[in-house]
């Protein structure tokens, strides 16, 4: 997840989301993703629990703006040139899975703008009064790159070529959107890949019968070399530096109230703490009323 604060709305952060999910304030610098008032976003293996975790934390704080990923576009990308998504639409997410090395390179390009277009959206209008103080993305551009499309192309499913040609835009489009594109933290929901696949399987999404143990653990490997080991070269000095949240997910939070207290806390805790370091002039931007849950 990636956490930010809203760009161009004044006091607000942003942050990301992982493996899937993130956060990003949004004033002078953008994102959550990677600045203050831009967003943040939580970055986490698939079936972590950022969906569950993303309604937690929108109860817990019913003035961020969470964006979850576009997952539903994924399954359902307008085909054939017409614009019914219903009639003629193609699954793209499944194609994928089924036919790793045609389909990599197209899903990455398409999730990647996908994702972009989430990032670029302004914020729904609220009363004025209540602007979203902090933005929240399921995941991020840079899950895209340093966790999904450098596993594609470790596997051997994304070629040389179009790894290089996938850098190449990804870098060009990052640096001109400057800090439209920046994320002030991340938000890693840490898990082990067995507790993944159990969720996975729970979950039972059709497109994804056939993930073995061994992807999730390629997708946990690379979630600890960018985000805990540091060991992942990362080319966008912002994101390089942004500060980690890391959340145990281990256990069962779904329903279990004094750990979800707990995690809450942890949230919030650490936006304060991003606000504070990026955003010196940036007023709170957790008011009265927004606090996490009691632990
Ligand atoms: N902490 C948790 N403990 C137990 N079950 C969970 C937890 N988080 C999520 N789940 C369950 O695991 C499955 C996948 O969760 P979901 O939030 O959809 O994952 P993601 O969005 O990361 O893919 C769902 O059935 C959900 O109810
Ligand atoms: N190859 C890629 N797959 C991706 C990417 N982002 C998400 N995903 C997959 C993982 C899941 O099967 C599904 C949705 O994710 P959940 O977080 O809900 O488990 O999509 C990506 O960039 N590349």
């Amino acid at each position: 997840m990636f956490l930010g604060f809203d760009e161009g709305t004044p006091h607000i952060p942003r942050v990301q989301s992982w493996g899937k999910p993130r956060l990003t304030p949004h004033p002078p610098e953008p994102g959550w993703g990677p600045h203050p008032g831009s967003p943040c976003s939580p970055s986490v293996p698939a079936a972590v629990g950022k969906s569950t975790f993303l309604k937690l934390l929108g109860a817990t704080f019913p003035r961020w703006h969470l964006v979850t990923e576009p997952v539903a576009q994924w399954r359902k990308v307008p085909a054939g040139g017409t614009a019914q998504a219903a009639v003629g639409s193609a699954n793209l997410l499944q194609m994928m899975y089924q036919e790793p090395a045609r389909w990599s390179y197209t899903f990455q390009t398409f999730s990647c703008i996908s994702r972009l277009k989430a990032m670029l959206e302004p914020p729904d209008e609220g009363p004025p009064e209540t602007p979203h103080p902090v933005r929240v993305f399921e995941r991020s551009v840079f899950s895209d790159r340093y966790v999904f499309a450098k596993n594609l192309f470790e596997a051997g499913h994304l070629q040389p070529l179009e790894w290089a040609i996938y850098q190449d835009w990804h870098d060009f489009l990052l640096r001109h959107l400057g800090p439209r594109a920046t994320l002030h933290g991340f938000l890693y929901l840490r898990a082990r890949p067995q507790t993944c696949l159990e969720r996975l399987r729970r979950r039972a999404r059709s497109e994804e019968g056939g993930i073995q143990l061994g992807y999730l653990q390629q997708l946990h490997a690379q979630h600890e070399h960018w985000l805990v080991d540091k060991t992942t070269e990362i080319h966008f000095a912002d994101a390089r530096s942004a500060p980690v949240l890391v959340l145990d997910v281990d256990k069962d939070f779904e329903h279990d109230v004094a750990v979800q207290g707990v995690l809450m806390a942890q949230v919030e805790a650490f936006v304060t703490s991003l606000s504070a370091d990026t955003l010196p002039s940036h007023p709170n931007p957790l008011r009265a009323g927004e606090g996490a849950a009691s632990p």
